[in-house]
């Protein structure tokens, strides 16, 4: 979606404020791990979008596609990028362009760019773009309104205007005014300013924005300030005006990076109550790749808490352009939500409502990618489940330990820990790890929960919410015949296992389709987000196989005794997916009971 069409529903809707978080591609692959991670959580808050930088000349141009493409498609949030004319010709452009576009973001911060490293002035590349006005003209006579496009404004002016006394000329400020409106008549749709620490400045500008006919939303760019060194060398940077009262509160603390960080957040909280106060309903927060001061100054203004992270859908809602209407999930791949998308990218059509709508829908192949673990939780999944394994109880006490919540990692999923929901159940699943159903997946039954609730509530308030009681594990030949035996007594219950080998058991047919979590909601048809199927079961068994070596062994030497344990264990144990389908009255524990 287009950003500027979210700022016009959010002012329709109560004049809701809406706030937005800027990042830059750092420079090593851990710090881009850790940036992922980092923003996955901020984009719980539920940001309008998020914007990653274009390298000073082009020099992320690679790296910051990249990025984008897995914050609109894998963090799901609505992705700007960046883009500047900067020894850019037009078919380096282009390519950028048709690259976001294919990978379903819709939004561009359409810039000039700074000379390059080393360089004093901007310099056009051969066959390429003059300023930020050409750009933007170029966008939107080749990709119609596809984009939604975004624009630099300069509340003091472009530091190329400001003179060596730290002031524009009225002339200069007037001219820069001028040429943001060409930008804005060339088909710009929204305003992100540069930074900036008088807000009578600020204000002076929105006002002046609208005198020469500017009418599209303004939102003002706020960095907090983390420490002094940073402050000073930025505001220099970009010529900013530095308020004497903020000088004199950061003197005497300039060198307590804790107090400055304070100090930060409170100078940026009330700019934006004054900016807020007339009337400006957005805020795009510089967070340096920093989580802390940007959630600081949202919490003080009361726009977003913690305890209040609600989820639309019980899975993060897909941001990508094409597949808005995507409602319905397996569940199968409920830990693992990177590698779903990355298996379903080519799909054209999403489900709407009723999961057999798309057929027999064909998954990706199994990559690498599925396997590869961020570096930064190498470590740590290494630390605990790379450990010396002398007995299949071993294995059995890596797994029940994971449901205590005494291990982050686990091999099966792409997440840090358990969700709160599981907290429910967390006894019960300890009980079938450590008798050796080894637990990957789960979900406690719920008869019309309030949709707010938050362990296991979605989609907003006022409805309720209900789930099937539902379990993924591994187990034995054995423990799977003593089961599917004790089931029979128990016509509540579905099951289908397979074993590495594709050897089956089930007693569900080969396309029924179970909805297991679904809600209720004022003036809504019912919303079923997400289902147990034997088609996906049997795409997501090879993936759930193969992580027991190529996630798990892998960890260990090659000739290593517990290695081999891993890997045979993987390859001799049924994978099962079992559903009690009474949510009222079931008990889908009882019947581990006595095996
Ligand atoms: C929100 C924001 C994000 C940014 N992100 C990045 C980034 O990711 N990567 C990066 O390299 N840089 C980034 N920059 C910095 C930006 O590239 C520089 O400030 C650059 O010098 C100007 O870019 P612009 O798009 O504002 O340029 P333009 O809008 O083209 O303007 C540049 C200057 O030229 C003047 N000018 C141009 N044409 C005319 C004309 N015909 N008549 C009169 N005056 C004219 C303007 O008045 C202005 O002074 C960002 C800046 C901002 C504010
Ligand atoms: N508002 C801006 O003017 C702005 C914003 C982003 C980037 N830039 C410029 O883009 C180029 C590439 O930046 P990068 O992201 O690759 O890495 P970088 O290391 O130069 O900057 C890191 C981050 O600092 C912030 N930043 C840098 N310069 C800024 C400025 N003048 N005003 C506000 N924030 C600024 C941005 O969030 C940027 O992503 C640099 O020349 C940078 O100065 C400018
Ligand atoms: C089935 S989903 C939850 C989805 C959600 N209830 C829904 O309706 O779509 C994933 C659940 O599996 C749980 N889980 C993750 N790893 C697990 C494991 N190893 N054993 C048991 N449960 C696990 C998570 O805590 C989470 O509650």
């Amino acid at each position: 979606m287009k950003v500027i069409d979210k700022i016009r529903a959010a002012s329709a809707d109560r004049n809701r404020v809406v706030f937005s978080f800027e990042f830059f591609p750092p420079k090593t692959e851990d710090g881009v791990d850790n940036l992922f991670e980092r923003m996955d959580r901020m984009v719980a808050h539920n940001p309008s979008f998020c914007d990653i930088t274009w390298g000073a000349g082009g020099t992320t141009a690679d790296l910051t596609l990249e990025i984008a493409n897995k914050m609109q498609n894998i963090i799901c949030v609505e992705t700007m990028m960046h883009l500047t004319c900067t020894n850019m010709p037009v078919d380096k452009i282009d390519h950028a362009l048709e690259t976001i576009k294919s990978n379903g973001i819709q939004n561009v911060l359409a810039l000039r760019g700074d000379p390059p490293h080393g360089q004093e002035k901007f310099v056009q590349a051969e066959g390429g773009f003059a300023c930020a006005r050409d750009l933007v003209e170029h966008i939107r006579s080749k990709y119609g309104d596809y984009f939604g496009i975004t624009i630099a404004g300069y509340p003091e002016a472009h530091p190329d205007v400001i003179g060596s006394d730290g002031l524009a000329p009225v002339e200069g400020y007037q001219n820069d005014l001028a040429y943001l409106k060409s930008k804005v008549d060339a088909g710009a749709d929204l305003i992100v300013t540069q930074l900036f620490y008088d807000t009578d400045i600020f204000l002076k500008f929105v006002s002046d924005c609208r005198q020469i006919g500017i009418t599209c939303p303004i939102v003002p760019g706020i960095m907090p300030i983390n420490n002094y060194k940073g402050f000073i060398r930025m505001t220099g940077f970009c010529k900013t005006k530095i308020p004497a009262e903020i000088m004199a509160a950061l003197e005497p603390i300039k060198d307590n990076e804790e107090a400055v960080k304070a100090y930060g957040i409170h100078l940026g909280t009330e700019m934006c109550k004054k900016i807020m106060a007339h009337g400006i309903k957005t805020v795009h927060l510089y967070t340096l790749n920093m989580e802390k001061s940007a959630l600081a100054i949202l919490t003080s203004l009361g726009l977003i808490e913690e305890s209040k992270i609600s989820r639309s859908l019980p899975w993060r809602r897909p941001t990508n352009v094409f597949r808005v209407k995507e409602d319905v999930r397996p569940i199968f791949w409920a830990n693992r939500p990177k590698s779903y998308i990355s298996r379903t990218i080519g799909w054209d059509q999403y489900p709407h409502g009723r999961w057999s709508d798309s057929g027999n829908p064909s998954y990706g192949a199994l990559t690498d990618y599925q396997f590869m673990r961020p570096r930064a939780r190498d470590k740590k999944l290494i630390e605990e489940w790379a450990v010396p394994l002398r007995s299949v109880e071993d294995i059995y006490e890596r797994f029940r330990l994971f449901c205590l919540g005494k291990l982050r990692t686990n091999p099966w999923s792409e997440l840090d820990g358990l969700q709160p929901e599981s907290k429910i159940i967390n006894e019960q699943l300890e009980k079938i790890n450590t008798k050796g159903f080894l637990t990957i997946n789960s979900q406690p039954a719920v008869n019309g929960e309030k949709s707010d609730c938050p362990t296991v509530g979605w989609g907003g308030p006022n409805g309720y919410v209900y789930q099937k009681a539902y379990l993924e594990f591994f187990c034995s030949k054995e423990k799977l015949d003593a089961l599917v035996e004790k089931s029979k007594a128990r016509p509540s219950l579905t099951y289908m296992a397979v074993n590495k080998e594709g050897i089956a058991k089930s007693n569900v047919g080969p396309t029924d389709v179970n909805a297991v979590t679904w809600g209720v909601f004022p003036a809504k048809e019912i919303i079923q987000p997400t289902i147990v199927d034997p088609v996906s079961f049997n795409v997501w068994k090879d993936e759930a196989f193969e992580i027991w070596s190529r996630a798990w062994a892998s960890l260990y030497p090659e000739a290593d005794a517990s290695r081999k344990l891993v890997e045979q264990v993987g390859g001799s144990y049924f994978l099962v997916s079992l559903v009690d389908n009474d949510y009222i009255n079931g008990d889908l524990f009882g019947v581990f009971g006595d095996i």
